[in-house]
């Protein structure tokens, strides 16, 4: 089977699915529907999250933006978003998967309304209890190695530390964290969600080993969304060729990359 894309990227599996975008991309924020439409094209991505509570698609409000989500023939990852404790997560959870018709669910239990940074406590209880229901969980982490872990001795395949806080735009805050998050769950399928602001910060994600990214506020809110989906594009399959091809090593000094040795050419018989 050839399970290359026109790119030269290997296709990849989520669950049992075979993705070939290493981009998950969000459906809030954009100017409007057709904008939103045009954007998740451009960027290629497979994968599209949802929020229950903020788009029923039983609601008539929800009708425009459900038909085009549906269109578009993407996997759809619903979201908990807005949730404040496990109990909320996974009531929301599991109304997302009668309503749409999956049992992926993005994990997002809030713990401060400030950072929205992730309740640790609670998206590991929440976690625990929604793969025991059978759900395949891609649950919003910190960077912190343990809550990392944690997530993975209660079940969870996949695990989405953040770059930074959601809508904030500064990449990657502790690449130290991340590496050592990378290095210490090999076997973990890690998705960068959160704070990526350009797609530099997405392509670095990819060259550090991280599977990929899911974002929305740095397409939806950029001047030009569906170019800027394109450049996230380009961006995602640039990082990961180039962890695949295996950087070189870097050094306290310098070593000529032209040698010098021996006579110039032109003072030879
Ligand atoms: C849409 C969604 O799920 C966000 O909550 C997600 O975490 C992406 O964050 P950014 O908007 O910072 O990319």
């Amino acid at each position: 089977m050839n399970n290359h894309t026109p790119t030269g990227i290997k296709t990849w599996l989520i669950d049992d699915k075979e993705i070939n975008s290493r981009l998950l991309i969000g459906s809030a924020l954009y100017p409007s529907p057709d904008i939103m439409r045009q954007a998740i094209e451009a960027s290629g991505s497979q994968v599209v999250t949802v929020s229950i509570r903020r788009q029923n698609p039983g609601d008539q409000s929800g009708q425009a933006f459900w038909q085009i989500i549906q269109s578009l023939g993407c996997h759809i990852l619903p979201n908990t978003a807005g949730c404040r404790n496990a109990k909320e997560a996974i009531t929301t959870a599991q109304m997302a998967r009668e309503i749409f018709g999956t049992n992926w669910i993005k994990l997002e239990v809030i713990g401060d309304d400030y950072t929205l940074q992730p309740d640790p406590f609670d998206l590991v209880k929440a976690a625990q209890a929604l793969i025991e229901d059978g759900f395949e969980v891609f649950p919003y982490a910190s960077d912190d190695l343990v809550l990392c872990q944690r997530l993975v001795d209660v079940g969870c395949r996949i695990v989405m530390p953040w770059a930074s806080p959601i809508g904030s735009g500064k990449g990657i805050m502790n690449p130290y964290n991340m590496e050592l998050i990378r290095q210490r769950l090999p076997d973990t399928t890690l998705i960068v969600d959160a704070g990526i602001g350009k797609p530099s910060h997405a392509a670095q994600a990819l060259e550090m080993g991280f599977d990929g990214v899911l974002l929305n506020s740095a397409v939806a809110l950029a001047n030009d969304p569906v170019k800027m989906a394109s450049a996230f594009k380009y961006a995602i399959d640039a990082g990961r060729l180039g962890y695949e091809a295996g950087a070189m090593p870097q050094r306290n000094f310098a070593s000529a990359s032209t040698p010098t040795l021996g006579t110039p050419f032109w003072h030879q018989d």
